[in-house]
């Protein structure tokens, strides 16, 4: 008996007709897994100078490569210093097609667990604002530890659900990504559990949720502005079906080409803009991807500014620790303490507006808008935790650090044991400068540990540890 629906492969039967026998030997074979390197640390032609695993290119990405058992990058020290993320390669056409360019005003409203964001966050280059959002707690956090782990200055994390922030962000936005949740049938050869929770009033119930976060995400596009709508799925209803709805309730959008059309199937019907990829006609999961655009002069309903809804920031929400508390004035206090840290530990000392949230200090990307009300998990770059008279450098602030801003690391080989030993949390024995020294694996920033008498305290995060 097969590991799948019966109602689920009776439904693709219908809709695939003589294309169902090779669909469903797709299903049998083994899921495509793929890495995307991370151009935020590195370029792909030096890493694949130093990459130990047997890699080919994903033809419809930069940077996207496919990897094959026995090879587990997951395990190795370099997914510990974000030099790649873990992502099948249909999940990497997503971001490519929305395509922001440095500088933009980037929302990616379903994010968790970060695949799409952080590929939305090397493709902005560490230019321009990326908000990624996530309702779901548990999963918010993850995702901001993949914002951390990737190195990424000019994200801020929301716990939000769409409603909530497009009350707060008309038409501010110059791209969003709402990589729906949905049946997940694209991923049942990857997932198996995903098939447990299908069933076909789960897919009319997505449908219902697609449309609802689309409506949200129309109000924060900003008139001219591009959206990718995207799912995991093969059913209509969430796909074509979705598109369709939201095009008849919202005329000012309309589909447009998709620059990577060519190693895809077309979409359905009149959806032939949009594109279907399928496991049995490349070498990924399934997913559907449809690519839109604001016209010019929609006027998206709300008042916007000369770049389409900027607010002021007061700098006001809720920190990562849950603490909310205001933030409006930095203290003096803090601030120098922070220079005093960087001044003796960086050749670069990353400079803007501090927003402080407790004691945790963090430097916002530029343009952020008013945070007053809204669950922010990661309000920016998380510089570090401001005691009595000193600053205990964050993780994140070493893994978005380039080893040339630092001003002592220590450099171990990727095979080196000592890299092991310090990923498990152990004091190592280095030869170094006394105090604060970034420990890097082949140049990649892996975390922090202070140096004295020989002897190398562990400040790689505890919750982090290799065990
Ligand atoms: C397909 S997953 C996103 C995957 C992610 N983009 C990535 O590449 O890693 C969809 C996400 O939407 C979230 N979600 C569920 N309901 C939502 C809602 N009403 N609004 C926004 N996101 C929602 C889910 O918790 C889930 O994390």
């Amino acid at each position: 008996m097969s590991r799948y629906p019966e109602a689920f492969l009776h439904r693709m039967q219908e809709m695939l007709g003589r294309d169902y026998e090779a669909f469903a030997a797709s299903l049998e074979q083994p899921s495509v897994q793929g890495l995307r390197v991370n151009t935020l640390k590195t370029t792909s032609e030096s890493f694949l100078k130093k990459t130990p695993f047997r890699l080919e290119p994903v033809p419809w990405v930069r940077d996207g490569y496919t990897f094959y058992a026995p090879d587990r990058p997951g395990k190795h020290p370099y997914h510990a210093a974000g030099v790649y993320y873990i992502q099948e390669p249909s999940a990497m056409s997503v971001a490519e097609v929305l395509n922001p360019q440095p500088g933009e005003r980037v929302l990616d409203l379903c994010a968790a667990p970060g695949g799409k964001s952080t590929h939305l966050a090397a493709l902005l280059g560490g230019r321009g604002l990326l908000v990624s959002n996530e309702p779901h707690p548990a999963r918010a956090k993850i995702l901001s530890e993949n914002i951390e782990r990737f190195g990424v200055r000019n994200a801020m994390v929301t716990n939000e659900m769409p409603d909530k922030l497009s009350a707060r962000f008309p038409a501010f936005f110059d791209r969003i990504l709402v990589d729906a949740p949905c049946s997940g049938e694209g991923m049942f050869r990857k997932d198996p559990d995903a098939c447990d929770e299908w069933s076909p009033e789960h897919v009319t119930m997505c449908a219902v949720r697609q449309a609802d976060i689309l409506d949200h995400a129309a109000l924060m596009l900003r008139p001219g502005g591009t959206m990718v709508y995207s799912t995991c799925t093969f059913s209509p209803d969430e796909n074509e079906g979705t598109m369709e709805k939201f095009l008849a309730r919202h005329p000012e959008f309309e589909l447009i080409d998709i620059h990577t059309a060519e190693h895809f199937a077309p979409g359905f019907g009149e959806f032939a803009k949009t594109a279907r990829l399928w496991p049995h006609k490349l070498s990924g999961e399934g997913h559907y991807v449809a690519h839109l655009r604001k016209t010019d002069d929609a006027n998206g309903g709300q008042a916007s500014d000369e770049h389409g809804g900027a607010r002021k920031k007061s700098g006001k929400g809720k920190g990562r620790d849950g603490r909310g508390s205001s933030s409006a004035k930095v203290p003096l206090d803090a601030v120098k303490t922070y220079r005093e840290f960087a001044g003796e530990t960086l050749t670069v000392v990353p400079e803007g507006e501090f927003l402080l949230f407790g004691e945790q200090l963090y430097l916002p990307p530029a343009g952020l808008p008013d945070l007053q009300g809204l669950k922010v998990v990661r309000p920016g770059w998380h510089l570090g935790t401001v005691k009595k008279n000193r600053l205990e450098p964050s993780h994140h602030l070493a893994l978005g650090l380039h080893p040339d801003e630092v001003r002592h690391t220590v450099d171990l080989a990727a095979d080196d044991p000592q890299v092991l030993q310090y990923l498990r949390g152990d004091t190592l024995s280095v030869d170094s400068h006394k105090g604060w020294i970034v420990l890097t694996v082949d140049g990649f920033p892996l975390g922090w540990g202070k140096l004295s008498g020989g002897q190398l305290k562990n400040h790689y995060p505890k919750g982090l540890r290799w065990v």
